[in-house]
């Protein structure tokens, strides 16, 4: 590989959103009261979105739990309950209206659309991108945590590749190494798997429960994953739950699976019992007009 061919001396404007994010508000971004082994905590977390005519409409409503260092966890629930409001306030992206959170540092957001992150022409050059705001980083570093990285989810053949010759999981994992080359601590991954085909959802979802559980890219790497496919909890250490802008379970991973199975299971119940009593009043009504025309 030719290191030098990482980097023009100054790196070129960004026209994406950064891979690093800064806090917006430093007062609710807080680490006041929460142990070291403990990555992401929030604590009765609420964010209202005010609409056009000035009206306040709640989006969370007092949420708060809290993920360990190292874990891959999930974040589920129904169309609309909130959980990308909820991600983009750990990224920093939005301020909560009140409560408190604290996200380990550095943390890294990888979009839903890997094109919206891959930005140059090779695999090596766009992990490396991020790093260009250290100026003083020596080649031999940035070749390293780029080797590191892609090593880490599984890519490091495709190192001189050009990225649109990549299929979208690729990306994604491409997308992945760039935070992780950054050292990030946190990644926030907001349903990656979404428009892949099912053997690029399972590679990339491996690629990221491995490199937590072998502590890959250096040091402890803690996920927020959001999906809408149960299935996928069975990759996580743990899940948070959420609906209607709260958080109604979180835990271990086979617990939150077991509460979500057991409410879609009373739900079809529900269903099947209200098909039952609407049967029934149809076959009851055609008999009763079955009897006035007999009667007739
Ligand atoms: N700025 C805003 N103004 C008004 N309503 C908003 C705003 N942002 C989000 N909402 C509403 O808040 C609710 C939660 O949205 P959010 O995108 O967080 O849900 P989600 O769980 O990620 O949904 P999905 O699974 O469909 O992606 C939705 O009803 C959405 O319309």
């Amino acid at each position: 590989m030719n290191g030098n061919c990482l980097f023009s001396p100054s790196p070129p404007p960004r026209l994406f959103p950064p891979r690093s994010i800064p806090s917006l508000s430093p007062s609710v971004y807080r680490r006041t009261g929460v142990s070291d082994d403990v990555a992401v905590e929030c604590r009765n977390l609420c964010f209202s979105a005010t609409t056009r005519p000035g009206i306040s409409v709640p989006i969370l409503r007092d949420c708060s739990f809290r993920i360990p260092s190292g874990q891959l966890w999930m974040l589920l629930g129904p169309n609309g309950c909130g959980k990308s409001t909820l991600l983009k306030i750990l990224a920093g992206v939005v301020n909560p209206t009140s409560g408190t959170v604290f996200v380990e540092k550095p943390k890294n957001f990888v979009f839903q659309n890997p094109d919206h992150q891959v930005v140059m022409p090779t695999v090596e050059a766009d992990v490396a991108f991020g790093l260009g705001k250290y100026p003083d980083m020596s080649l031999e570093e940035v070749k390293s945590r780029v080797i590191t990285a892609l090593d880490a989810v599984g890519m490091r053949d495709y190192m001189q590749r050009p990225i649109q010759t990549l299929s979208g999981g690729q990306k994604q994992r491409v997308a992945i190494a760039g935070a992780l080359a950054e050292a990030c601590k946190v990644l926030l991954l907001d349903e990656l798997t979404t428009s892949l085909d099912e053997s690029d959802q399972l590679g990339v979802i491996k690629a990221v429960k491995e490199l937590i559980h072998a502590k890959k890219g250096g040091g402890d790497v803690t996920a927020l994953w959001v999906t809408h496919r149960l299935e996928e909890l069975e990759y996580a250490d743990g899940a948070v739950y959420m609906e209607n802008g709260r958080v109604v379970r979180h835990g271990d991973a086979a617990t939150v699976l077991d509460f979500i199975k057991a409410k879609q299971s009373s739900y079809i119940d529900q269903i099947g019992f209200s098909l039952y009593c609407h049967r029934f009043a149809v076959n009851l009504s055609v008999s009763h007009r079955l009897i006035q025309t007999l009667k007739w």
